[in-house]
Order: structure tokens, then C-alpha cells, then sequence
């Protein structure tokens, strides 16, 4: 397994994502719980952020606290899934940049193919959260990867809903050093690549496409 993984250990979150798992939860209240679980991972992969203390004045005094430090933010959307998370981390991130990578996994390769990149011109600067609701076979999530470190990213790391053993062995084999936050782990893939349990496809439950 991938030393870099964490897999969120809360019940909030739990009970949503099994909200989300159901067949039946209809097309809004998806996308309303992929957003607020995704506020909740934006508070998560934040968590090890650097800080450094400032004077601020307070109504009573003046005083030290701390504000966040280090590089500046950017979420990476691997589209289509991935969008549906970026408004709820955003809320917790006002100020983070957001770059979109369009891929789309070829249903018979199970490869992903790129069809759009647009990212902040100083990326290579920031610390970018790439966010996508699955990773399943991890060739979405490893091709995104590799495509920001060609742009120069040196600081990254990967959030999503689900992951699968499987996609969990292809970064760890690809891109070892970045560490991956899941909000589940599942059993393993079907013969179609879709996660097992899983909740479905994740952009056709929240575009309302199929
Ligand atoms: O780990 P992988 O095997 O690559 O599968 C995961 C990818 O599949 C889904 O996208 P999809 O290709 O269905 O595109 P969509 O978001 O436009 O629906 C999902 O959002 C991931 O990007
Ligand atoms: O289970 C899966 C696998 C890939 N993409 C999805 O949307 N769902
Ligand atoms: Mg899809």
C-alpha cells in the first residue's frame, strides 16, 4: 500500500459518503454532499500547513498569532468529476487558484485522454491539490499528476472521494511522494473499471448525464 495515504476517519464524512453510495439519492443532493464533503477534505489536506506568527491587534490588545504560510494554494480540477468539488474546498479557500485538466478515460483502454489544460501561469510556485471524485484504475490521477510536473509542480497532492486498491498501487508506483487523501477506500474494481462498492460514475451522477 501507499505510505502516503490517509484515509479520512470521521463519521460525518462517512455518513454522507454512504448518502452518496446510494443508487437512489437524486441528481441535487449529490451534488450538495459531494460539496460539503469536499469542504470537509479541503479542511483535511490543509492540515499539516505551515504557519507563522504575526502581531494582530485584537479589541483588548495586540498580540502574536498564527496565519497560514509557505506557498500560495492552487486546486487542480480533474474535470468532469472533479469540478463538483471545487466550489465546497473553495469555501474553505477563498484565495487558492484553480487550474482545470480535462480527461476522459477511454471506456475500452481504461487510458485517459487528455482533451483540455488551463492552469495559473505561476503553478510551479504553489502547492497544488489535485481533486477528483474516483480513482479507480489511477491512470486519470496519475496522467494529471505527470502533466503538472512537466509544468514545473514540485509540491502536490491528490484528494478524492473514493480510491481503489488498484489506483492506490499506480501512484505509489508512478508518484510515490504524493501524498493521496481518500475519503474511503473500497474492495477492488469491476471488469468495467468502476469502483466496487463505489457510488457509479461520479460525473454522470452529477451532470444528471445518464
Ligand atoms: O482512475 P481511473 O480509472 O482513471 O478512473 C477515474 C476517472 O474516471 C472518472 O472520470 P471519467 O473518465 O468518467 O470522466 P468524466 O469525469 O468526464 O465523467 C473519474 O472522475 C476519474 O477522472
Ligand atoms: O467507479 C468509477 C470508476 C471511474 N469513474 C467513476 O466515475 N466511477
Ligand atoms: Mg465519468
Amino acid at each position: 500500500m501507499h505510505l502516503n495515504l490517509t484515509e479520512v476517519d470521521h463519521p460525518l464524512l462517512k455518513h454522507k459518503l454512504t448518502l452518496l453510495r446510494n443508487a437512489e439519492t437524486t441528481t441535487d443532493n449529490f451534488r450538495r454532499v459531494v460539496r460539503e464533503i469536499a469542504a470537509m477534505m479541503a479542511y483535511e489536506v490543509t492540515r499539516d500547513l505551515p504557519t507563522e506568527m504575526i502581531t494582530v491587534t485584537t479589541p483588548v490588545t495586540e498580540c502574536q498569532a498564527p496565519v497560514i504560510a509557505g506557498k500560495k494554494l492552487c486546486l487542480v480540477s480533474i474535470m468532469r468529476a472533479g469540478n463538483g468539488m471545487i466550489d465546497g474546498m473553495i469555501e474553505l479557500l477563498p484565495g487558492a487558484r484553480v487550474g482545470h485538466i480535462g480527461l476522459y478515460r477511454d471506456p475500452h483502454t481504461l487510458q485517459a485522454v487528455e482533451y483540455y489544460y488551463k492552469v495559473p501561469e505561476d503553478i510551479d510556485e504553489r502547492l497544488v491539490i489535485v481533486v477528483d471524485p474516483m480513482l479507480a484504475t489511477g491512470n486519470s490521477a496519475s496522467a494529471a499528476l505527470s502533466r503538472l510536473k512537466e509544468d514545473g509542480v514540485t509540491s502536490l497532492k491528490f484528494v478524492c472521494l473514493l480510491a481503489a486498491p488498484e489506483g492506490i498501487s499506480t501512484l505509489a508506483e508512478h508518484h510515490p511522494e504524493v501524498p493521496i487523501l481518500a475519503g474511503a477506500v473500497d474492495s477492488h474494481l469491476n471488469d468495467h473499471g468502476y469502483i466496487v462498492p463505489g457510488l457509479g460514475d461520479a460525473g454522470d451522477r452529477l451532470f444528471g448525464t445518464r
